[in-house]
């Protein structure tokens, strides 16, 4: 790779101001672009995880759900997100996985929406909430509408109840204008519900200034929160004293002690509670959310987009035909245009599995989407611009490395 590409990624890193952020993170020499799918350690959290349990856990037992602030832990782990995806307080409640949070807000979308009978979900979904909206379909009578965000309009009418989409696509790193598709979908009469786990932690959402109704997302990606840590649900304050959740547990109850036999439900967020929250795993998120102290999301996105350019200018550098050009053995999938790019890199590549591979058995870990894609994760909190420059050289010396036609 050239020194002049070097010395540009010096220059970055010296001026990058989030910089200083990498240092809270338990980070070895290899360079991890994968915080997309699983967000890297902050370097705290161990020894609070390890008080929750042994304090709070292991002394002060069944006190601990007042004294430790366990029973209001979903609002107010929801409340330190709510500025991240731009939401006021009192809108996020977390507990479940997404999966769950997906389930939660389209069969409460349904509901908002008596005697409309479709859902449209886009074509090109992370598999899970395709697979519950058709379930929430199956247990409503609705019909499930694919579409391609970009063609929304042209399915949208007045039988359409909830429209579910990704704010980022999880293959391509394509970006949705939320906006516009909100106010379409609104503008139809119908609920839109943003699916936020690409996009949370790596951008901008401004949820409340875009008027979205329903929003889920996880927080085991750019969020940090860890393996499984649990999801959220946002319901705008307009919607939450006619949000029917379709699973009532008792924390949503508006005196779960009163163990009343009907389901009366509370005022505000905490209608998208349900049971018992996974405590360990929320307390775990609350600690890793304090390295966004201070952190504005607009640097955050300056930085992103910074960085996925760098990687595309070193790789184009190197790479014969480039990564755009025609010929070349990789492809890109993400628009290059600002606006329509989320925080990753998906290159097409016939050997992206055995270049994967490789890339991995050298310390690069970016992640492979069956059968042809690469994907690049940046997260601007630890990653810096002279890691970006090896991951591209390492990326041209496999590539050259691996003959074509290999599988593995
Ligand atoms: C867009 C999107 N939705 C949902 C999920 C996952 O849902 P869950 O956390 O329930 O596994 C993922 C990632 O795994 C995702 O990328
Ligand atoms: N949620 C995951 C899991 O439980 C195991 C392995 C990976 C994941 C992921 O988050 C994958 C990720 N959502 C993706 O975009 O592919």
């Amino acid at each position: 790779m050239s020194e002049a590409l070097k010395q540009k990624a010096a220059a970055a890193d010296a001026a990058d101001v989030l910089s200083s952020r990498r240092e809270l993170f338990s980070l070895d020499d290899g360079i991890y672009l994968d915080g997309n799918s699983l967000g890297a350690l902050p370097a705290h959290v161990p020894a609070r995880v390890a008080d929750v349990v042994q304090r709070q856990w292991g002394e002060l037992r069944i006190r601990s759900w007042d004294e430790s602030g366990w029973w209001t832990a979903p609002e107010r782990v929801g409340d330190r997100i709510a500025p991240l995806v731009g939401a006021a307080p009192g809108q996020l409640v977390v507990g479940d996985s997404t999966s769950v949070n997906v389930f939660k807000a389209v069969a409460a979308g349904a509901r908002l929406r008596p005697g409309r009978t479709e859902i449209v979900v886009d074509a090109t979904t992370f598999p899970t909430d395709g697979y519950i909206a058709a379930s929430v379909a199956r247990m409503t009578g609705c019909t499930i509408v694919p579409v391609d965000p970009g063609a929304l309009a042209s399915v949208l009418g007045p039988a359409t109840a909830v429209v579910l989409l990704n704010h980022v696509d999880f293959r391509t790193g394509r970006l949705h204008d939320l906006p516009s598709l909100t106010a379409a979908i609104q503008g139809a009469g119908a609920v839109a519900v943003w699916d936020l786990c690409h996009s949370a932690g790596a951008l901008p959402v401004d949820l409340d200034a875009h008027g979205v109704d329903l929003a889920i997302g996880c927080t085991y990606k750019y969020l940090n929160g860890g393996p499984g840590s649990p999801a959220y649900i946002y319901i705008a304050e307009r919607h939450q004293g006619a949000f029917d959740s379709p699973l009532p547990g008792w924390h949503s109850h508006v005196d779960p002690f009163a163990m009343a036999p009907d389901h009366i439900p509370g005022q505000g967020a905490v209608r998208g509670r349900v049971g018992t929250p996974a405590i360990l795993s929320l307390l775990a998120l609350e600690a890793a959310l304090e390295v966004w102290d201070g952190v504005s999301i607009d640097s955050v996105r300056a930085k992103s987009l910074a960085l996925s350019d760098f990687f595309l200018e070193c790789a184009d550098a190197q790479v014969a035909g480039g990564v755009r050009g025609p010929g070349s053995r990789v492809s890109l999938l993400t628009p290059v245009a600002h606006g329509e790019r989320g925080s990753q890199l998906a290159l097409r590549c016939a050997e992206a599995p055995a270049v994967m591979g490789r890339l991995i058995e050298r310390g690069v870990v970016g992640d492979l989407r069956r059968p042809d894609v690469l994907r690049f994760g940046f997260t601007p909190l630890y990653t810096s611009f002279a890691e970006v420059e090896r991951a591209a050289a390492a990326l041209v010396e496999v590539l050259a490395e691996v003959p074509r036609g290999t599988l593995a």
